[in-house]
């Protein structure tokens, strides 16, 4: 990157230091919310939305609990125009709604712009002219006096044809290009702005502080908006706004430190749409507040359905990691995050249900209309067994022992590698009944039978061993034990250290018993088999053959026949 001497810092900071914002570590209230998906957002979409389009896209803002929403360019197209009078003629605007229209300070602009307002029950009007430097010398080739001019002519305009029109408006100066702005003369053009509007405290101006082009650290523009706020006149009679976009991939920060700087109002669109990297993300904003405890006073609750609706009505998509949205944003593919989370689930379930502190989520998917099955723990190579585990006991009900999900994970990660594809539920699923359960090679047992007599327990079995049937006889304390003894007296096999669990399985049709036995073989290896069954006890005797199956296939006894 050799040219980057090309490039020099266009922004400014304030001559004082304005750094008190940096002593608050929370938000502890929402801003004032003001969406400009249909103007800032709109304005960005390769084809821009029609009416109906945009009149859905007003109805999901107002669901989602906006009270303040821009709504267009009225000067820019006959749709923008007919979707604001339509929006006023068919009283599609709730009455704790405020719409607002956005306008250049030129004549004939203003004047279409009172047109399509005119007979609104409320309407913020928001006139905006550029002040940056880069601005000033290229585009309006002007100094500062005119560029004042400008900003204090439209403002004069507005002042009067909002006397004059039916309907009752409210104002907004944004000093576009403000982070290019030398801080001095952005308070000197928004003072000039608020001398002709003289807001006052019960009706007051919004002074909109927008990084129209992120030029800075987002520390940078905090403290540009603290030193605003504390500069500004007209006060108390003032709503002070920003309106970050998010060319340096920092909006969200900027936006968040503004707002501990001061900012008071915040103009944004849903997942960030808008002007090339796109305007601040609303639903981001809204959903860190949330996560620190803090009601947004919007309502994501569905937030997959207000995706969807979004994406239908822009064109646009959102990316697979988008902060809360994203496909994959909660979701743990890898070993050490799964075994973490499927803890921390389990953990909060016994302990502190009613708080949200499970390891890598930040917030509980399920408050945003998110599922845990299917969308928290995905398995492929990089899983492990916990995750594995996991998955297998919400999809399936097996709650397997430790050190069963151990040798489960590996064979799972094996086919997951070898074949280079994310596994399902069923396909685990698949896997473990074809590895762990019910094996019936090298040893099939056919039928069992048993007798108890003085704490004694017999049994007879027929099996199935290197081709020939067999019948096999042994004694214990136990079935089990019974069966382990049969084992070694009829066809020598040998087994030791066994360990047992059983539950009801309560996952799928059916009562079933299901059992998981682990045996040693002779250099200390374990091996585990499960066995389900209507019948508990068969469930157990198949478990053990199972087990010894994969004893007698891993510790190389027999041809390999399962256990791949
Ligand atoms: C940062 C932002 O997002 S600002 C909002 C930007 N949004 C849009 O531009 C979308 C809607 N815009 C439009 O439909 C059109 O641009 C219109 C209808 C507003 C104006 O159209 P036109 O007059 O045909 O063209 P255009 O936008 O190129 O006008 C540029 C002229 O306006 C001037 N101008 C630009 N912004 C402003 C302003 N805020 N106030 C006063 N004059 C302005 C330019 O200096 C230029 O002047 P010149 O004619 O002396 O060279
Ligand atoms: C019109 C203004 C507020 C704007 O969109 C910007 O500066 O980004
Ligand atoms: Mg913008």
């Amino acid at each position: 990157m050799k040219n980057a001497n090309k490039y020099t810092r266009q922004y400014f900071l304030p001559d004082e230091p304005c750094f008190d914002w940096t002593r608050r570590d929370r938000l502890d209230h929402p801003p004032i919310w003001c969406s400009v998906d249909l103007r800032d957002g709109n304005q960005a979409l390769i084809v821009p939305m029609n009416l109906e389009e945009k009149l859905a896209y007003f109805q999901l803002l107002v669901e989602i609990g906006f009270k303040e929403i821009e709504v267009g360019f009225p000067a820019a197209s006959d749709t923008e125009f007919e979707f604001v009078r339509t929006l006023i003629e068919r009283n599609l605007v709730p009455d704790d709604v405020t719409i607002q229209v956005l306008t250049q300070s030129r004549d004939h602009i203003i004047e279409r712009t009172f047109e399509a307002i005119r007979g609104a029950k409320r309407a913020i009007v928001h006139l905006y002219n550029s002040t940056s430097v880069a601005q000033r010398e290229q585009v309006f080739r002007a100094d500062k006096d005119e560029i004042v001019r400008i900003a204090v002519t439209g403002a004069e305009q507005i002042r009067d044809l909002a006397r004059q029109t039916p309907g009752n408006f409210f104002f907004q100066y944004s000093p576009e290009s403000f982070t290019g702005t030398e801080l001095d003369f952005a308070l000197e053009i928004c003072n000039a702005v608020l001398d002709v509007w003289q807001p006052t405290p019960e009706r007051k101006v919004i002074i909109n502080l927008p990084a129209t082009v992120e030029l800075s650290m987002p520390h940078v523009y905090a403290s540009q908006i603290e030193y605003m706020g504390k500069h500004l006149a007209w006060r108390d009679a003032i709503v002070l706004s920003v309106h970050p976009h998010n060319d340096r991939g920092t909006g969200v920060a900027a936006a968040e430190l503004a707002m501990l700087a001061g900012a008071e109002r915040l103009e944004g669109t849903l997942f960030g749409n808008g002007e090339r990297t796109g305007n601040v993300d609303i639903v981001t904003l809204a959903l860190n507040l949330y996560s620190h405890g803090v009601d947004p006073g919007l309502d994501f609750s569905n937030l997959p359905a207000i995706q969807a609706r979004v994406e239908a009505l822009t064109k646009m998509q959102v990316s697979k990691r988008h902060p809360y949205a994203g496909e994959l944003v909660f979701t743990a593919f890898s070993g050490s995050h799964q075994d973490a989370i499927a803890k921390g689930m389990k953990w909060r379930e016994e302990k502190s249900p009613e708080h949200w502190t499970v390891p890598y989520l930040p917030i509980d998917p399920k408050d945003i209309g998110r599922e845990y099955e299917g969308d928290i723990i995905r398995i492929n190579s990089q899983s492990g067994k916990g995750g594995i585990g996991y998955v297998l006991e919400q999809s399936h009900g097996f709650d397997l022992p430790p050190k069963m999900r151990e040798q489960l994970g590996y064979a799972v990660k094996r086919v997951s590698d070898r074949e280079q594809k994310e596994l399902s539920a069923d396909e685990i699923a698949e896997i473990f009944m074809r590895e762990f359960v019910n094996l019936a090679e090298p040893l099939d047992l056919v039928e069992l039978t048993g007798t108890d007599a003085k704490g004694m327990h017999r049994v007879r079995a027929t099996v199935v061993w290197q081709g020939q049937q067999v019948e096999i006889e042994g004694a214990g304390n136990g079935r089990l034990d019974a069966l382990c003894h049969a084992l070694e007296e009829g066809l020598g096999i040998r087994v030791a250290n066994l360990t047992y669990k059983e539950h009801a399985l309560e996952v799928g049709s059916g009562s079933r018993a299901v059992a998981y036995i682990s045996v040693d073989d002779e250099k200390g290896n374990t091996h585990y088999g499960c066995g389900v069954d209507t019948d508990i006890m068969e469930a157990s005797a198949k478990a053990l053959v199972s087990a010894v199956n994969r004893m007698l296939v891993h510790s190389g006894e027999v041809p390999l026949a399962v256990g791949k």
